[in-house]
């Protein structure tokens, strides 16, 4: 279990996920001076896990609409011709899926720990049903930006989206954020206040800010409005606190 939650971070290391302090975290350790080679085996050997952030026909034409608002802003290019901030974050069904320690490792990995095992916000096999939802970050300004359409079976209040299922999104949101400023945390405290309910069906934008690093905790706030950010539905603070392989195997 340790080594592949330590293949999981080089997975988000190679996507360039983790920021440099996450990576010096030692889940694994490549004694110095090792060398490693790297060897190229045909494709077809390692299935693709598939990625739910990108668009499928269920998609609505705002959710569409924001989406391709911020793959723009990822295209966008700095004028000394270098990367913009943005990125857009792969999302797989299972967090193992980020392995990649040889091509499509945490395909396998997925398969042999666990197989049944599926992520709460991606287990639902009809598109559009639950959770649609893409997640940008911005590494310049340390925020992340969640496109989420919520899907009839969140319904809580008729017509309206239930709140366990926002404080999902939130969570979901909020942890990817926190992993990706502070490498594998685990939420310790969520304080959810919410102003107006979101429509079943509706899209909506969650925006999550780092507030402060102390240590062990990572402090971030996250707002769920409007697309146009004119109504808020809700605002949430949350502590996220670092974590080794020891706090999953209940050391
Ligand atoms: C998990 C995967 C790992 C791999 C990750 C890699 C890649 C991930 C990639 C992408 C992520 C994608 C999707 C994310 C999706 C979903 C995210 C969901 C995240 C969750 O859904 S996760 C489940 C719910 N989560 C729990 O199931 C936690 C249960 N809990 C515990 O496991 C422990 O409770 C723990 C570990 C939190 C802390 O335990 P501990 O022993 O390490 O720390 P300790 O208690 O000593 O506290 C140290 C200092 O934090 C302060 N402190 C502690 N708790 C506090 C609180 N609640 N409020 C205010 N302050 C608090 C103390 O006061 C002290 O402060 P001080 O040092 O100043 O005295």
């Amino acid at each position: 279990m340790a080594r592949s939650i330590g293949r999981i971070c080089k997975g988000f290391q190679r996507l360039g996920l983790l920021s440099k302090q996450t990576q010096l975290i030692p889940f694994t350790r490549v004694p110095v001076g090792t060398v490693r080679t790297i060897v190229t085996l045909p494709s077809f050997l390692f299935p693709q896990p598939r990625d739910f952030s990108l668009p499928n026909p269920s998609w609505g034409s705002e959710m569409t609409r924001m989406y391709e608002h911020y793959e723009s802003q990822c295209e966008m290019e700095t004028e000394g011709g270098q990367k913009g901030p943005w990125r857009r974050l792969p999302s797989y069904n299972r967090l193992l899926k980020y392995a990649t320690v040889f091509p499509s490792g945490g395909v396998y990995l997925s398969k042999m720990i666990q197989s049944k095992a599926r992520l709460f916000t991606r287990n639902i096999r009809n598109p559009g049903a639950a959770f649609e939802y893409v997640l940008f970050v911005n590494k310049e300004e340390q925020k992340c930006v969640c496109i989420l359409q919520a899907g009839h079976l969140l319904e809580g209040p008729p017509g309206h989206v239930h709140g366990g299922a926002i404080a999902t999104m939130i969570d979901t949101v909020t942890g990817t954020h926190a992993t990706f400023l502070s490498g594998p945390v685990m939420t310790a405290n969520l304080n959810i206040n919410y102003r107006r309910p979101i429509p079943l069906g509706s899209t909506v934008l969650l925006e999550s800010c780092l507030e402060k690093k102390e240590g062990r905790k990572t402090f971030i706030t996250c707002r769920v409005t409007s697309t146009d950010g004119s109504k808020l539905h809700t605002e949430t603070s949350a502590l996220f606190l670092s974590i080794t392989a020891s706090h999953l195997l209940g050391g």
